[in-house]
């Protein structure tokens, strides 16, 4: 049995639309296991969206390296233990999908790189901001090109935490890229581009002053805060709370902001916020570290099927 241990990511980060992205310590774990025969998947939780045949993404996931290498398990046994919330934009996909690629290779014998992983990933997943940090850990400027990703993942420092506001609703990433408009204005286009930018250079150079300005969005949040009623009511108690900035994770429906000092105090600002404002939806919590590491093996155990 090998067991993989896969981050949550939280991806665009404000203005890097489908090119940015950080990989947060909440985890999934795949355990995946050759048999003798047939195709075993269990979860836990258990969700109704957890396909438990060949339509479950992590199987799925798994055999594009099967295909990829040549190489076919017997029969597969496949566990899944589900720490990050499903369809809430904290990578959920991304984690399965990086997470049985990863798994994939391992158990076929490990003939794929860490760049033909990442983009078999990325491919996959449509994008590469969610399944590259899940892969790889960090933070990630990524993007996707005809057969690799192009990118470079930037180790955060434990100081940079990620405040996650997590409501008790899901939205399906599908769809919240399906509401996005075909065309932009021009001025929109240069409002990203700028503060992609900015934001890149400032978490790279530790300048979080600039941060505020740096995760404004013109491409996608102002579509999709519209289907997440409480938006700005989260986005402003937690400015007022003394984040650097706040914006969707992900397609959402959580919320994340950027906390570099005062964490006590701002999780006490954010308690008494959240306990005297009136709310659309419940919303869970929590700070977070970045992960820096990425899909690392848990644990294995050596399996009684000899070939
Ligand atoms: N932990 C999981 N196990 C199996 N399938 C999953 C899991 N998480 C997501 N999926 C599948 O991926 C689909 C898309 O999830 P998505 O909307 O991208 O969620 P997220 O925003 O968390 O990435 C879900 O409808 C579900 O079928
Ligand atoms: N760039 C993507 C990111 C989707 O992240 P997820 O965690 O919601 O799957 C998008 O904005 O659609």
């Amino acid at each position: 049995m090998i067991s993989v241990k896969v981050p949550a990511s939280s991806a665009n980060l404000g203005a890097g639309f489908d090119c940015m992205g950080v990989a947060l310590k909440l985890y999934n774990i795949i355990e995946v296991e050759e048999i003798e025969r047939g195709l075993i998947i269990t979860s836990s939780p258990d969700d109704p969206s957890i396909a438990k045949d060949e339509n479950n993404l992590v199987f799925k996931a798994m055999k594009t390296v099967f295909d990829e290498v040549g190489w076919y398990p017997r029969g597969l046994r496949i566990n899944l233990i589900n720490e990050i919330p499903l369809t809430r934009g904290l990578g959920s996909s991304a984690a399965c999908i990086s997470g049985g690629i990863y798994a994939a290779n391992l158990l076929s014998g490990g003939k794929l790189s860490e760049e033909e992983m990442i983009y078999l990933a990325a491919k996959m997943e449509g994008h590469p901001d969610n399944s590259t940090p899940a892969m790889i850990g960090g933070l990630v400027f990524a993007v996707l090109e005809d057969k690799k990703v192009n990118y470079i993942k930037f180790v955060v420092p434990a100081r940079l935490k990620f405040a996650v506001f997590i409501p008790d609703f899901q939205l399906s990433t599908e769809y919240a890229r399906n509401i996005l408009p075909k065309y932009i204005e021009f001025k929109d286009a240069v409002f990203n581009i700028g503060r992609a930018t900015l934001f890149a250079s400032a978490i790279t150079t530790g300048n979080y002053e600039l941060l505020p300005a740096a995760t404004q969005d013109r491409l996608h949040q102002p579509y999709r805060k519209k289907l997440i009623p409480d938006f700005d009511k989260i986005v402003n108690l937690s400015l007022e709370a003394g984040a650097k900035g706040a914006f969707l994770s992900g397609a959402g429906p959580s919320i994340i902001a950027l906390v570099d000092e005062n964490y006590e105090i701002f999780e006490q600002n954010v308690q008494n916020a959240l306990a005297s404002i009136e709310l659309a939806a419940n919303w869970d919590f929590m700070i977070l570290e970045a992960d820096n590491s990425g899909a690392t093996v848990f644990s294995v155990q050596s399996t009684s099927l000899k070939r």
